[in-house]
């Protein structure tokens, strides 16, 4: 009697286990960190290094609920191509682990939660900028351009650069110039870091005519697009030191650096299109970038390394001051 009572509840616990694990994968859970990064940044930039931690852990779980109801409202309305796709069709809805109305009833709750949690214990302007990334995810991208044209993750991008405004909404209730300097260098970021991975991949986005760039126009088309918005992703990191003035030097190293690289690996693969490791390696240090590059944005603004910088300058022009009266 008491092994089967043991076996029954093993089995359930299994079960259960399994249950978790399809469901967390609807949520395309690899994607979130760095989302919830661009959004910590941003609340850390906001809050001049003086984050609270209640409201950061709110608006990262709410951030987290929201982006999870709007991935998981993807692959329901993408199951027909994610079944084609080598890459998708292990998904837990191509695959029938979950059902499509039970991943909807997932999804909606997820952004329901979201909007409670946020709206209650952020603000408004935060909820209401998530549900909106949502919104424009499915409708904008996922609808309306992702099957139409080469241009739906330039303009399609904007969803991915909305979590950035929540977390600055959360902070200020507004949304200031550096906030939408913010999305714009996630929007002008997205395009190398998916082309990189569609130039991968493209033979699946063909076999199920979803107009990739490089399905369209090609590698050489797609490397020298990614050449371009990789050139206007370097300048625009920076004017959030210069005009804006809400980051300083500490992040301008970083973003010097890493900005030198990503030019560089797209100079390389503009000069070798059809390199596909390249591409791996650009795809992979597009991620690598705007993980470290918000790691500066949060370093940078806390008020150690303010007073660091003001001691290293108070020094500095000391000996400065010492060298001239010398000469
Ligand atoms: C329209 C915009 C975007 C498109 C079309 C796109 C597309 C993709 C695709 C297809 C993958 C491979 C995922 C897989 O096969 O499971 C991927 C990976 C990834 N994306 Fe993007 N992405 C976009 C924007 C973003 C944004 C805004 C972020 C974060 C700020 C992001 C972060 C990541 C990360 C971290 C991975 C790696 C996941 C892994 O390691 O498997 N993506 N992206
Ligand atoms: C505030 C908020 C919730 C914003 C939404 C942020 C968000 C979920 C961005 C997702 C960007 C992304 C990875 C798109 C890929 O979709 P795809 O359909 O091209 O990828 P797939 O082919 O791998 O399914």
């Amino acid at each position: 009697m008491q092994d089967t009572a043991r076996i029954s509840v093993s089995s359930l616990q299994n079960t259960l286990l399994e249950t978790w694990q399809n469901y967390y994968q609807l949520t395309k859970p690899r994607i979130i960190p760095l989302l919830l990064i661009t959004t910590a940044a941003s609340m850390w930039i906001a809050s001049e290094g003086k984050i609270d931690p209640i409201l950061l852990l709110v608006t990262l779980t709410g951030g987290t609920l929201a982006a999870a109801s709007a991935q998981t409202l993807n692959c329901i309305y993408d199951l027909d191509i994610d079944y084609a796709m080598v890459r998708t069709r292990k998904r837990p809805l191509p695959s029938g682990k979950v059902q499509p109305r039970h991943a909807l009833i997932f999804a909606l709750t997820l952004a329901g939660l979201s909007f409670g949690l946020l709206a209650r214990f952020a603000n408004l302007q935060a909820a209401l900028l998530a549900m909106m990334g949502i919104i424009f995810y499915m409708v904008v991208y996922t609808h309306m351009l992702k099957r139409n044209t080469p241009q739906n993750i330039v303009i399609g991008g904007a969803a991915g650069s909305i979590p950035p405004l929540v977390g600055w909404a959360a902070v200020t209730g507004e949304l200031s110039w550096a906030a939408w300097l913010l999305f714009g260098l996630i929007f002008l970021w997205t395009p190398p870091h998916f082309w990189a991975l569609a130039l991968m991949i493209r033979e699946d986005y063909a076999s199920v005519n979803v107009p990739m760039l490089p399905v369209v126009e090609g590698e050489e088309a797609t490397t020298e697009q990614i050449w371009i918005y990789s050139l206007l992703v370097v300048p625009v990191s920076l004017m959030l030191i210069y005009p804006l003035g809400v980051c300083g030097v500490v992040y301008g190293a970083f973003a010097v650096v890493l900005g030198a690289i990503f030019l560089q690996k797209a100079w390389v693969l503009l000069k070798n299109p059809e390199d596909l490791p390249l591409a791996k390696s650009m795809f992979k240090y597009s991620i690598l970038y705007m993980m470290v590059l918000c790691t500066g944005m949060v370093i940078d603004s806390l008020p150690i390394t303010h007073h660091m910088v003001q001691a290293c300058t108070g020094h500095l022009e000391a000996l400065m001051g010492m060298v001239l009266s010398m000469s």
